[in-house]
């Protein structure tokens, strides 16, 4: 029986693509020159640390048009405005989508809500090879995600390794025991939990609940995907989960940086 490709494979297919275009087009060392024209990378892990001391929820705010399995979230889509509104509501870092063709985002939304803002900015996209990290760095991304569903075991360490030592941080994404077993040796500070299975796009935050008890100490765990109500937020801070990463809920709100402020209650924790 021929396999019939999950969207997953869709994306990465089409990055490979992607990227071949795009070296045409401009090679790494011209990117590697582009790097001094960029500010330094602002510490997203570092921001992510200070919230959680202070007491509060790190909330990366995530910029994204559609989404494969939500189709468009938000036909007015200014991401300065948007990015301006989540600063003003106090969420601790951005999140961009770049991806085009999946997601109908860019990397100018990135350099564009970054711009306008203080916050650290992970690009969201779906790394697979060293170009799209020097890629990332001269587009002014301050981490990037590394998704460990896509990636092997020598990609994931040596993307992992050239991220850090060009100044940025990293998200290491899991959604089973499986992954997080081979993500755990990168003893990355951050770590991911992504309720969505991206095969089947079926959402549950026992996933994240689930994998808690697998983590050291040491590891600040981001609850990704499905976060919509003050119950979500509760039972995830109830089990010491400070760090989320939420798109959807604040996409689909008239204003994103309200919807923010409302589902966390920045200014009461
Ligand atoms: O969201 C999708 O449909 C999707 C499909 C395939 C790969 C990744 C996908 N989403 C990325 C994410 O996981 C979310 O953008 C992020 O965690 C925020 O989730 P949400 O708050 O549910 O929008």
């Amino acid at each position: 029986m021929t396999e019939i490709p999950t969207i997953l494979k869709k994306i990465i297919d089409k990055k490979w693509q992607e990227i071949e275009e795009r070296q045409e087009t401009i090679s790494i060392k011209q990117l590697e020159e582009r790097f001094s024209n960029v500010e330094s990378p602002r510490g997203f892990v570092r921001a992510i640390e200070k919230s959680i001391a202070q007491g509060r929820s790190a909330v990366i705010a995530e910029i994204k048009k559609a989404s494969p399995s939500k189709g468009i979230l938000r036909e007015s889509f200014d991401p300065e405005q948007i990015a301006i509104s989540y600063e003003q509501a106090g969420a601790t870092c951005l999140s961009v989508l770049t991806d085009k063709d999946f997601f109908m985002g860019g990397n100018d939304y990135l350099r564009e809500a970054r711009a306008v803002t203080k916050l650290p900015v992970i690009r969201k996209d779906f790394i697979v090879d060293p170009y799209q990290v020097y890629e990332s760095r001269a587009l002014g991304a301050d981490c990037i995600l590394l998704i460990v569903a896509v990636l092997d075991d020598e990609s994931l360490v040596n993307l992992n390794s050239l991220a850090h030592e060009l100044g940025m941080d990293v998200l290491v994404e899991v959604h089973d025991q499986q992954e997080l077993t081979r993500a755990l040796p990168l003893n990355n500070r951050l770590i991911g939990i992504n309720n969505r299975n991206l095969h089947t796009f079926d959402v549950s935050l026992d996933t994240t609940h689930q994998l808690l008890g697998s983590l050291p100490q040491d590891v600040i765990v981001v609850t990704e995907s499905g976060i919509h109500t003050h119950q979500d937020v509760a039972a995830m801070r109830a089990h010491h989960v400070n760090s989320f990463l939420v798109g959807e809920a604040f996409m689909k709100a008239d204003n994103p940086g309200e919807k923010l402020s409302e589902l966390f209650s920045l200014g009461e924790q």
